[in-house]
């Protein structure tokens, strides 16, 4: 981070009933990755910063802008946040074509923002010949990189993704790496990245934050992970 306002600011609490969440973070431009065992809070930080959740107290502040103010009582809602969420299923309309779906996207569009067009997004993602199908037909692979089109097209200040790999086969795997790494440098977006695969998190994360029952445990590089064999504790990564 340069001087410039950090991507992400984040400083949260939220009780659940037998879960305490209580982190704090900053993160700047490029892939952050989160990572920690089953059930230490990634996804929720996720819905928190996507607006989806309401943490009981803290600020969420993406590009300099306030999503989240609980002292303020601000809350911008899901659909005014410019967040693009590509989730483990991708999640497609299962009636609309691959179109349709990617144009949803814009549907979230503020009318001031600027965005990329859609003839660029479905070149750089290579999806233009499967503008007419339905999800039902497509590969893991291939809806995911559906997804990852219409998340881009809402014009997005910040991309989540959760576990964005896990349903695409080995060989597919690393094709929607290279994509993933296009997208942030071609797009310029900032993306929090939440994964088990210490591959995915070598190979596209420039910082690592990783959570422990709830709290930040370490904010690193790939290269301070402890290995996996480091200690008893419950594994961050999965053995694939
Ligand atoms: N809707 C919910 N209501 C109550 N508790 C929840 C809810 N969603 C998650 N939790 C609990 O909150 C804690 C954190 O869950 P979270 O999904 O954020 O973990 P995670 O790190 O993303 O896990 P995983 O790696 O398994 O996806 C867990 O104890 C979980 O059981």
């Amino acid at each position: 981070m340069t001087g410039a306002a950090p991507s992400l600011s984040l400083n949260v609490r939220q009780q659940r009933k037998d879960f305490l969440l209580d982190v704090a973070f900053e993160a700047g431009s490029g892939i952050t990755a989160l990572v920690g065992p089953s059930g230490s809070g990634k996804t929720t930080i996720l819905n928190i910063i996507a607006g989806t959740l309401r943490p009981d107290a803290g600020r969420v502040v993406v590009s300099g802008r306030v999503l989240t103010d609980v002292a303020q009582r601000v809350f911008v809602p899901c659909h005014r946040r410019r967040v693009g969420f590509v989730f483990q299923d991708a999640q497609l309309f299962p009636h609309l074509t691959v179109e349709q779906n990617i144009k949803f996207g814009r549907w979230f569009r503020s009318a001031q923002a600027d965005g990329p067009a859609v003839d660029v997004v479905t070149r750089e993602l290579g999806i233009g010949g499967l503008l007419n199908r339905r999800p039902a037909t497509l590969s893991g692979g291939e809806k995911q990189r559906v997804a990852l089109a219409r998340a881009l097209l809402s014009s997005p200040q910040i991309l989540l993704m959760d576990e964005p790999l896990s349903g695409v086969d080995d060989a597919r795997r690393n094709e929607i790496m290279g994509l993933i790494e296009h997208v942030r440098d071609e797009f310029r977006v900032p993306i929090v990245y939440v994964t088990h695969s210490r591959n995915e998190v070598q190979r596209l994360a420039s910082r690592v934050v990783r959570l422990e029952a709830g709290r930040v445990a370490s904010v690193g590089s790939a290269a301070d992970l402890p290995g996996d064999d480091a200690s008893k504790r419950k594994s961050d990564f999965a053995s694939t």
